[in-house]
């Protein structure tokens, strides 16, 4: 649709309890063997359906512990002889709530709600689970809002007839509001009534009124402001950043340290607000030199057609010759006595007066940067001079005329820091042009928003639609195909892929004056304030591990890509993955013309991805390995590969479960010592089945998995290159006479499908299990590479416990064997004479974990655990390898990476990581 000047990615809200939702309602899924099942392997009972993968449950999720697509009722249409059937998805659903406007004298910000129906938990695992740690009784807080995603999208105020257009497409203003304050799904919007903040509430009430046949509510504008920006430096953990010389750097807001503030709203106009607490503020000053001011004289003196197509030409101005600068005056010297370079502004646009010039003779470039330039200086110099007035050290801007805009920010911070001499800071928000919206729409009554928190809110980066900036018809995560055919569109303007966004620090002579900006591309890339922005899916079940000894301190990621050399390595890592990757992940799809396509498209925005973060690694938060990771698995999600290795993991885990019963046996012939040397070797020496490690899958060329797996074992010598058993050994068996007592409850952190687990973690579980520790095996919520999913898991276990009582009757005591396996009359002996083993998941599809964010399962289950153990390098060495923890923790990993190794461990690709920690 033409009317969209540009996008903005939306924020989503969703929800982990109820297996539902998604937005993408239309896709089709074109594959009869794969994911489309309508059953899941548990629905069906251990010892169920083979042919069936093991990979969903009652629905498909997509992003981090969010189920995506709701594949309930899911139906074959037409004839089921045909290759490749349609499948419908008749309970997908994207019905929307809530919209919200802030129309402005530029822009027109529209926030909308799109929720989906509660759905009931139908699956057992998770009933049981919940049942035991108490998560179905009613002493969780309810959540009025779950399902659904905040959309966010612009338009420009004079072309608000496009704007009706599209709400009316769309549906958005039907329906009023139920009791909760939710619409309701009434056909006729008689009542209907729509938040809106902005002075285009009034002048274009009527005209709502006469084209949609809605009313609109007027909130007044300062106060959305501020409920907006509050919420976001409350909500969203990266939200707020410093921008100085090109420096971009997320700043950390202590809640209870967030007030009092300058809030500077740089929109046609400036609101300067001091803010000192929720709802309570003052518009202590404003300036009507802004971004109307900018946007206005520069389309008059350049002739520009866009914004964003004035702001491009500043990127390669230079405004020497139009502002007279200290040094014109001082015949090329400084003025230091008073801290004025010679290349210090003396007076913006002052050079055109003296010369015998006219306009035609300047060029637009340099004249769109000294507009900039003086514009934004000026802003900043009066937001300073506010924050002296009152004391406010932080100044927080926001408004559309920032635009993400490197150059722009980097003005203002000049001019905040220069006048306050360092003692003020002037921050940004990513957010920057929808306070206004986001207040309106938080003005609704009982939306639930207000007092999210922000371990609840989990940001994924917005793929497809951010590359094509203006021209997008909805929102970005709305329609597969759409998503596909803007990859594909990309292709054709390829080079915008990797043309970097000019962030190149302007270069400050540091008295002053700023250097021409040293811009590295040709043009300002039309996405570049779009992918500064993540999506947003709350997740009201989540919650922070229980367990960390220190969250203020704790920091998941063990490596900061901030360092160039890291994000190289990595960036060529994932890179020369990416086709293999690729491969497998449209096989997994049953190669199909459709996944093919799809799997293209991933491709593209994967690297897309990449190549931005190359150019600005801060340009999606802060990053750390396990986000390029995560990015990959969401990725792939984005583009609806389910499990794109699923048949690798079906093939491991039977290769393994096959000759389980004689590494049991083996086993059980040892004394203890022996044993948990064996099984801790174990652990270590089947870790190396990891499918997202470069060297280990050129191993898996050279032999059957079960070689591969004695060739590791044969290979485990003591002294491991981090060995921490001896110690361990003696908690768990004791030294001497005395003997200790056994672990309440362990907590195992489980990785890979196949040997890993099955030969690997299931026979350390059953050690615990045989002493009388519970055992809870915490796995992946979606699945990342080849790890193993919470999902898969009973399967495994019911596979494992046919040739062991131990774990048979373990699995039984924590509700993981379902009713076809064993009678009630055995079920109750059963449970009476065993600690249960449990699986729960963890709340995220990552091969890493950030323990900020985990399930409410995994948060209630660690309440009574006194020993947590982390395998596998994603979890225990690229995240939380220096993770403290209040209870006794062990940290099991082999070291698939040489570049790691030498890092981390100063050792080598293959050595082994045992680090044991007492309850700190
Ligand atoms: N695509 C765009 N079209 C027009 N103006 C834009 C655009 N992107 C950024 N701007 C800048 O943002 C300003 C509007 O900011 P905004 O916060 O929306 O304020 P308002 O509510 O007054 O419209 C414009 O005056 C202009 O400087
Ligand atoms: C993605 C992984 C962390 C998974 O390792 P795991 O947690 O399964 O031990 C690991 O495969 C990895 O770091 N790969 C990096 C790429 C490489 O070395 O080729
Ligand atoms: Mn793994």
């Amino acid at each position: 649709m033409a009317g969209l000047t540009e996008h903005q990615p939306p924020l989503v809200i969703d929800d982990a309890i109820n297996n539902n939702d998604d937005d993408d309602h239309d896709h089709k899924c074109n594959n009869s063997e794969n994911n489309c099942s309508s059953s899941s392997s548990l629905d069906k009972g251990v010892g169920g359906d083979k042919d069936m993968a093991p990979v969903s449950g009652s629905s498909i999720h997509r992003s981090a512990s969010r189920p995506q697509l709701d594949l309930s009722g899911a139906a074959i249409q037409g004839n089921f002889e045909e290759r490749d059937p349609t499948i419908l998805l008749p309970n997908q659903s994207d019905d929307i709530s809530h919209l919200a406007l802030d129309i402005g004298g530029s822009l027109i910000k529209l926030v909308y709600f799109s929720r989906h129906e509660d759905r009931l938990i139908n699956n057992r695992r998770l009933k049981s689970i919940k049942e035991r740690f108490g998560l179905l009784t009613g002493n969780r807080r309810s959540y009025p809002i779950l399902g659904g995603r905040l959309h966010f999208v612009k338009f420009e105020t004079h072309k608000m007839n496009e704007c009706v257009d599209f709400i009316h497409s769309k549906q958005l203003h039907r329906g009023g509001m139920d009791s909760h304050g939710w619409r309701s799904e009434v056909p006729d919007n008689d009542n209907a009534v729509i938040k809106a903040t902005g002075g285009g509430a009034y002048r274009f009430s009527d005209l709502f009124k006469e084209k949609l046949g809605v009313s609109i509510d007027k909130e007044d504008e300062m106060n959305c402001l501020v409920a907006g920006a509050n919420f976001l430096l409350k909500a969203i953990r990266h939200e707020a950043f410093t921008h100085m010389e090109g420096h971009k750097e997320f700043v950390q807001i202590d809640h209870n340290d967030l007030f009092p503030y300058l809030l500077v709203n740089i929109g046609s106009g400036v609101s300067m607000i001091k803010v000192d607490g929720d709802g309570k503020f003052q518009r202590v000053s404003g300036t009507n030199v802004g971004g109307g001011t900018y946007w206005g004289l520069g389309r008059l003196l350049t002739k520009c057609k866009s914004f964003d197509e004035l702001l491009e030409l500043s990127q390669r101005g230079d405004n020497r010759t139009i502002d007279m600068l200290v040094g014109d005056i001082y015949g090329g010297m400084d003025y230091s006595k008073i801290g004025l370079s010679a290349s210090t502004i003396a007076s913006s646009f002052g050079k055109t007066i003296s010369e015998n010039k006219e306009l035609g003779d300047y060029r637009p470039e340099d004249i769109s940067l000294s507009l900039l330039r003086m514009i934004s200086y000026n802003i900043g110099q009066i937001a300073y001079l506010n924050a002296l007035r009152f004391g406010l050290k932080r100044i927080f801007f926001g408004g559309f005329f920032i635009r993400g805009h490197a150059y722009t920010m980097d003005t203002i911070s000049f001019a905040v820091q220069f006048w306050s001499k360092g003692d003020a800071k002037a921050m940004f928000l990513r957010h920057e042009g929808f306070l206004g919206a986001l207040g309106a729409f938080m003005s609704y009554e009982k939306h639930g928003l207000d007092d999210l928190m922000v371990h609840q809110l989990v940001e994924r980066f917005p793929m497809g639609a951010p590359y094509i900036g203006g021209k997008i018809h909805g929102p970005p995560l709305g329609d597969l195909n759409e998503k596909i055919s803007w990859m594909e569109k990309f292709v054709q303007k390829g080079t915008e892929i990797t043309a970097p966004v000019p962030m190149a620090p302007p270069g400050t002579t540091g008295l002053g004056g700023f250097e021409v900006p040293s811009s590295k591309g040709e043009s300002l890339r039309s996405d570049a304030s779009n992918l500064n922005v993540g999506v947003l899916h709350l997740v009201p079940t989540l919650e922070v591990f229980p367990l960390l000894a220190d969250l203020k301190t704790y920091e998941p990621n063990t490596i900061d890509l901030l360092d160039r050399g890291e994000l190289d390595y990595w960036f060529t890592v994932l890179s020369a993955h990416l086709p293999d990757l690729v491969d497998k992940a449209v096989a997994s799809e049953g190669g199909t013309e459709d996944a093919k396509r799809r799997g293209d498209a991933f491709a593209r925005a994967f690297s897309a991805h990449l190549a931005r973060l190359m150019e600005e690694p801060a340009a999606y938060g802060k990053l750390g390995l396990a986000n390029l990771l995560e990015l990959r698995e969401e990725c792939l999600r984005e583009f609806y590969f389910v499990d794109a290795y699923r048949s690798i993991k079906q093939r491991e885990n039977e290769a393994s479960l096959a000759v389980l019963p004689d590494l049991l046996l083996e086993l059980d012939g040892m004394n203890e010592e022996r044993r948990l040397l064996m099984l801790i070797e174990g652990v270590l020496a089947a870790n190396i089945f990891d499918w997202g490690s470069r060297a280990c899958v050129d191993l898996y060329h050279k032999g059957t998995i079960i070689e591969i797996y004695r060739m590791s074992r044969n290979k485990m010598h003591r002294p491991w290159r981090v060995d921490d058993f001896d110690i361990f050994k003696e908690r768990m068996l004791g030294s001497g006479d005395t003997k200790p007592h056994p672990h309440k409850r362990a907590l195992l952190f489980v990785d890979n499908s196949g040997a890993d687990i099955v030969l690997g973690m299931l026979p350390l579980a059953r050690e615990f299990l045989r002493r009388g520790t519970e055992v809870v095996l915490v796995a992946n919520s979606l699945p990342a590479l080849n790890d193993v999913t919470a999902m898969e898991l009973p399967e495994i276990v019911a596979e494992a416990a046919k040739h062991c009582d131990i774990l048979r009757r373990a699995a039984v005591a924590g509700g993981l064997l379902v009713d076809a396996m064993i009678s009630s009359q055995d079920r109750s002996i059963d449970n009476s004479s065993s600690v249960p083993l449990m699986v729960v998941e963890n709340g995220c599809g990552s091969p890493c974990i950030d323990l900020r964010q985990v399930s409410s399962e995994l948060a209630a289950a660690a309440k009574d655990a006194d020993l947590i153990i982390l395998e596998g390098m994603g979890r225990s060495l690229h995240t939380n390898y220096n993770a403290k923890f209040k209870c006794d923790a062990l940290k099991l990993a082999m070291v698939k990476n040489q570049r790691l190794a030498e890092k981390l461990i100063k050792g080598n690709i293959y050595d082994c990581v045992c680090r044991y920690e007492p309850a700190s």
